[in-house]
């Protein structure tokens, strides 16, 4: 069966999405606060669409070249709680799948949009601090059937 990385469209549809679910957040009143801040990466799109592509079975581009998943916590470490935010990213998420045109198919959108809400919430993990996200965290996938799980 086909990955979840390969049902979206491969390397070309995460960058598309990426770009897509940027665009929103920027427009949306509160979550553009975030991404506010001078100094920010630029290849961000480039950099989430490779992580998200390794998380969903794609090429592990993201470990091998870019970064780990203790320094994703980091960068979303210590803003508290922020709820009303991580809601209008899901928003933002879902209308960026249509901006994108990703394909139209019920179980990989519910798929992506399952692990985008599951991601969100494991990135609020370290609420007070960068400095409490222990390092060598393993990036987290995630299939058809949910978290993978490691045996
Ligand atoms: C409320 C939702 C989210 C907000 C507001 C948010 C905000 C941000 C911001 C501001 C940055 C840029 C940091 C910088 O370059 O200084 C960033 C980077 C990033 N975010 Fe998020 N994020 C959200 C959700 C997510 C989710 C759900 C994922 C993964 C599934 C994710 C993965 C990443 C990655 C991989 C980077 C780039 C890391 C790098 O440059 O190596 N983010 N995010």
């Amino acid at each position: 069966m086909d990955t979840v990385y390969e049902a979206a469209g491969g390397w070309q549809a995460f960058v598309d999405l990426a770009h897509a679910w940027h665009r929103r957040c920027l427009v949306d009143s509160v979550v553009s606060h975030a991404f506010s801040h001078p100094g920010q990466h630029p290849q961000h799109t480039e950099r989430l669409a490779a992580y998200w592509a390794e998380a969903l079975g794609g090429p592990s581009t993201y470990t091998d070249q870019l970064g780990d998943h203790s320094h994703v916590q980091r960068l979303h470490a210590g803003d508290g709680e922020h709820q009303e935010m991580d809601e209008r990213a899901q928003r933002c998420f879902a209308l960026a799948l249509d901006d994108a045109g990703l394909p139209d198919d019920e179980r990989l959108r519910s798929t992506l949009k399952d692990y985008f809400r599951w991601a969100t919430a494991d990135l609020t993990r370290y609420p007070d601090s960068a400095a409490d996200v222990p390092s060598g965290l393993k990036l987290p996938h995630w299939s058809w059937d949910g978290l993978v799980v490691d045996p």
